[in-house]
């Protein structure tokens, strides 16, 4: 018999499953990865140190890091096959695109032959995922071929590098740092679930990963870090701010950025990128962004007790440092990587494949019509 879903449309409040990965929400508004406070990664940890912590189970060692480093560093070049496809990808192309066409490309060449070659594709996909996205955007945008095969000693500051043709500074590595590990893992949200769907198959790593980038490019996830930005640099001061919000609010929009479908009265996440983005303004003394930005947690508080997500200050955050906005998102996918892949090594340690009932709506039982005899159910102009 079938069950009537519990919780309402979209499977909120069901238990789906089982992680040891993470916790969101529990105390209200609490995250941890594998059992450690969100704001003690994001102070202390390198990215590096959470994607072993995720993928790994435990936090590495010094040698342990230092070997994991090595090996990430050493994975970044990009097979020639992949960058010719990424050469034929038009500059209007959207890069969540991009990201997902690129994994599958991977895919194609370096195929995980079987499930005990998965952390060598982990590792690959961590290594290459930035350099995907920048050699597209640097040879369609600028006719340029970068090498993707940097010395940064981090993901955050090889991105920034080949991004912007020059080592970034010892502050925009930091708040990669942070950023990257903010959003690294996050239970059961719609991507890795879509990850774990795809696993539950007993598919390949790069097509429970190029899956997830698709449902991660939605604005109801994390294409809202980009949307956040679309709606912030309309604003031209923190009264614009107010009067933007109050007439989309008195129209019913939604506020990209804000809300969420587990935590009630904050993200943990939010107070953490909001201090790098002050950190930002200030160094680029232009403080009309971050301000701005306060003023819409002030006012989506106040009329509607709805609070930044992780992505609303990651906007202005990402904007300091002299990213465009529409590779915002593609930052989302090179964090997330970890959480995702990490999920699939857990779904096939424990597998069973994933596949839950519906409740039906459609018309009872009835008889076949043959084509000439049916009548057209699409009304005539
Ligand atoms: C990293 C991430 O993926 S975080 C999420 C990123 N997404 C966004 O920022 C998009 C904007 N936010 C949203 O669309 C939603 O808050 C979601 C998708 C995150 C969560 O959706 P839900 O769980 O369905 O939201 P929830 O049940 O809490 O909504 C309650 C009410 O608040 C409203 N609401 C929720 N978020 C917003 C918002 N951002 N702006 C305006 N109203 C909102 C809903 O429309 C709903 O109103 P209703 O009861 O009149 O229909
Ligand atoms: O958990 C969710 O639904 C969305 C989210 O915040 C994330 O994936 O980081």
């Amino acid at each position: 018999m079938v069950q009537k879903a519990l919780g309402g449309a979209g499977l909120r409040g069901q238990v789906a499953g089982k992680t040891a990965l993470c916790t969101v929400g529990k105390s209200g508004s609490g995250l941890t990865y594998c059992g450690y406070d969100i704001s003690e990664l994001a102070a202390h940890a390198t990215f590096e140190e959470v994607a072993y912590l995720l993928v790994y189970g435990e936090l590495p060692t010094v040698t342990e890091l230092e070997a994991f480093n090595h090996r990430l560093r050493h994975h970044r070049r990009l097979p020639l096959a992949l960058k010719e496809v990424l050469e034929r990808i038009p500059a209007n192309a959207h890069p969540m695109d991009v990201m997902r066409t690129g994994c599958s490309v991977l895919g194609n060449l370096e195929t995980e032959a079987d499930f005990s070659h998965q952390d060598e594709a982990i590792e690959r996909l961590l290594a290459t995922l930035p350099g995907i996205l920048c050699y597209w955007y640097q040879f369609s945008h600028h006719e340029k071929r970068i090498e993707t095969a940097t010395d940064d000693d981090s993901i955050g500051a090889h991105f920034l590098h080949m991004l912007h043709g020059k080592k970034a500074s010892e502050l925009h590595q930091a708040v990669m740092h942070a950023s990257l590990v903010l959003y690294a893992e996050h239970e059961f949200n719609a991507s890795t679930f879509t990850a774990r769907v795809c696993a539950s198959t007993l598919s390949d790593m790069h097509s429970c990963v190029a899956a997830a980038i698709g449902s991660l490019r939605g604005p109801l996830h994390g294409g809202a870090n980009e949307a956040a930005m679309a709606l912030i640099e309309t604003m031209t001061d923190a009264e614009h701010a107010e009067k933007v919000l109050m007439d989309k609010l008195a129209s019913k929009e939604k506020i990209m950025g804000f809300g969420h479908a587990v935590y009630r009265t904050s993200d943990p996440r939010n107070a953490i990128i909001k201090q790098w983005s002050k950190r930002l303004s200030e160094e680029a003394e232009s403080p009309r962004l971050f301000d701005v930005s306060e003023r819409c947690e002030q006012v989506m508080w106040r009329e509607k007790e709805l609070f930044p997500n992780a992505d609303f200050f990651h906007a202005s955050a990402y904007h300091y440092m002299g990213i465009p906005t529409k590779l915002f998102t593609p930052i989302f996918v090179m964090s997330r990587v970890a959480g995702w892949a990490a999920h699939v090594k857990e779904q096939r340690a424990d597998n069973r494949i994933i596949r839950p009932s519906a409740d039906y709506t459609g018309p009872e039982p009835r008889s076949w019509v043959p084509i000439e005899q049916r009548v057209s159910a699409i009304p005539t102009e």
